[in-house]
């Protein structure tokens, strides 16, 4: 051990990161009376109580609007209507990269009942960074603010 010079140590590591596992996740941004939906993930789930927008990964074949509705049906027992996408963005996990796909929604019917996460939470979109998210969120709440920011002036 030890014997390594940068440059192998540097080949090691990109040729373990050339394999990561990249995951595309859809994310519902919720909008209720002027407030947002975060959930915060479980201590058993990966990104341990890291807040998230609810969603998750698209099964083969499902359409991300697809996926949407069935993982709110699943994770918190409600029907959502999907809206506006926004912009999509790719995010490098240490162990895993993911692509987001983020979709203004409204809860159509159905009282959350939460399956997975531990908490939710609603919030001005101007204070969703007081809380602790999953980092690969990060730009999907700055390009969501800004969203907010040029409907407020319209
Ligand atoms: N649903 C959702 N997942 C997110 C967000 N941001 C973010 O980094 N992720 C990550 C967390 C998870 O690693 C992955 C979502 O997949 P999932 O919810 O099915 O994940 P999981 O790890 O609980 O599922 P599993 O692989 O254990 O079956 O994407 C987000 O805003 N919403």
């Amino acid at each position: 051990m030890g014997q390594f010079s940068i440059s192998e140590v540097g080949h090691f590591y990109i040729a373990a990161n050339t394999s990561l596992k990249h995951i595309h996740v859809t994310c519902a941004i919720i909008e209720r009376d002027g407030l947002v939906l975060a959930a915060q993930r479980s201590a058993v789930m990966s990104l341990p109580l890291k807040w998230e927008f609810p969603g998750g990964k698209i099964d083969p074949g499902e359409s991300p609007e697809e996926c949407l509705r069935r993982e709110l049906v699943e994770e918190m027992a409600v029907h959502v209507r999907v809206g506006q996408s926004l912009p999509v963005s790719t995010h490098q996990y240490p162990t895993f990269s993911v692509t987001l796909y983020p979709f203004l929604c409204t809860i159509e019917s159905g009282e959350i009942v939460l399956h997975e996460h531990v908490a939710v939470t609603w919030l001005p979109p101007d204070e969703l960074h007081t809380l602790d998210w999953a980092e690969a969120d990060l730009p999907v709440i700055k390009s969501y603010q800004q969203g907010c920011r040029m409907r407020d002036h319209s």
